[in-house]
């Protein structure tokens, strides 16, 4: 199945430089749009609560703060980018009652459309940007001239405009200078949950962890055990990143690839696979998506003892100590790029 791509010139920026944005939350994905909207030239506002800590960082930068259902009343287009599983009250309490014939109700991931936590009313324009990278390189990217790759998806559109709307948005935060691909809110929301959860984040951090803990467990050194599993594996991904995973093996040694080739496959067994598979379906029936807004709903127990044994793991104590040691690769996470 093709999909459609577009790039710069195919979006109208003038059409978001037109609207009156709200943009709900300042943290990782709400700053690097807002300020990548800004420096586009749309005009911008931001929606946190009274007494919400992202309020000082997004005033620092000169934008305008209003609580979420100002921002929402004065606004035309809405974006809301708090966490998924607080936007389902936000919009109940502060959108919702603030949204008017004409309106646009955008979104940076499918989660709440896919699963109908929320409901928008058939008068708004529902879409989606949902750019593919965390929310600081999509600023960092922005700044450097370059942009991260985004999603844009349309699940009502009244207006018919909808789509070019979205175009122009994505436009607007740098994402039509990497390319922009016209999908679904259930394909972007399916997609996305399995990647965090099966490669990017969870397979990733796992197979990282699980290294590193049979290198010290055999006798070898923390220290260059970490260099191995978890420094040199940016090195070679930053290879597929530019080349694919061929470019990868090209750069590589023989010794290297033959090891690849013929130890990869015992590493990711079809029994890894058929996880990954399970994973999808708990995803693509719901089970996922139930479990995580009942843990948010208890409080978050489960997810914080995890949090914190995680940051116990013998590799952070190892890490933090060379990355000290290496100024150019420990760069501060910050909010204005
Ligand atoms: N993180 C990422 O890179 C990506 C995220 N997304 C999607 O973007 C959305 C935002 O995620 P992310 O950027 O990670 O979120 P963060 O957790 O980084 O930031 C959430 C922001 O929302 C604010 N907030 C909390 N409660 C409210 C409220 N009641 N009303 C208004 N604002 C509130 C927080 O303020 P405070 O400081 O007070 O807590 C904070 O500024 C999600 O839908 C996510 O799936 C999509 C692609 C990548
Ligand atoms: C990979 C995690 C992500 O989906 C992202 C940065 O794209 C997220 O939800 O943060
Ligand atoms: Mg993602
Ligand atoms: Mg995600």
């Amino acid at each position: 199945m093709s999909v459609e791509i577009f790039y710069d010139d195919d979006a109208d920026l003038s059409i978001i430089q037109g609207r009156k944005v709200a943009v709900i939350g300042y943290g990782s994905q709400g700053h690097a749009h807002a300020l990548s909207l800004r420096d586009s030239g749309v005009d911008v506002r931001i929606g946190l609560p009274e007494g919400s800590k992202s309020r000082a960082k997004a005033e620092e930068e000169g934008l305008r703060v209003l609580t979420p259902a100002e921002a929402a009343g004065e606004a035309d287009l809405i974006m809301i980018l708090a966490p998924d599983t607080k936007q389902r009250s936000i919009y109940s309490e502060d959108i919702e009652p603030n949204l008017s014939d004409g309106d646009a109700l955008f979104f940076g991931h499918g989660f709440n459309i896919r699963y109908e936590l929320i409901k928008p009313p058939a008068n708004v324009d529902v879409a989606m940007v949902a750019p593919k990278g965390p929310g600081h390189l999509v600023r960092r990217q922005f700044v450097d001239g370059k942009g991260v790759p985004c999603l844009i998806a349309v699940e009502q559109d009244p207006s018919g405009n909808a789509q070019a709307l979205a175009l122009s948005y994505a436009a607007a935060i740098g994402g039509a200078r990497a390319g922009v691909i016209k999908t679904t809110f259930t394909e972007e929301t399916e997609t996305d949950l399995f990647g965090e959860q099966s490669v990017l984040c969870g397979g990733a951090s796992a197979l990282v962890q699980t290294g590193f803990e049979v290198l010290t467990e055999a006798g070898y050194a923390p220290e260059i055990a970490y260099f191995e599993v978890l420094h040199e594996l940016k090195l070679i991904v930053d290879l597929m990143y530019e080349g694919g995973i061929a470019r990868m093996r090209y750069s590589v040694s023989d010794t290297a690839e033959y090891g690849d080739l013929t130890r990869g496959p015992r590493v990711i067994t079809p029994e890894v696979k058929e996880n990954m598979r399970a994973i999808l379906r708990e995803i693509q029936d719901g089970t996922f998506a139930r479990e995580w807004v009942a843990e948010d709903e208890a409080g978050r127990p489960n997810f914080r003892k995890l949090q914190e044994a995680g940051e116990r793991h013998p590799i952070e104590e190892t890490g933090a100590k060379l990355r000290g040691l290496m100024s150019w690769v420990d760069r501060p996470i910050t909010e204005t790029a």
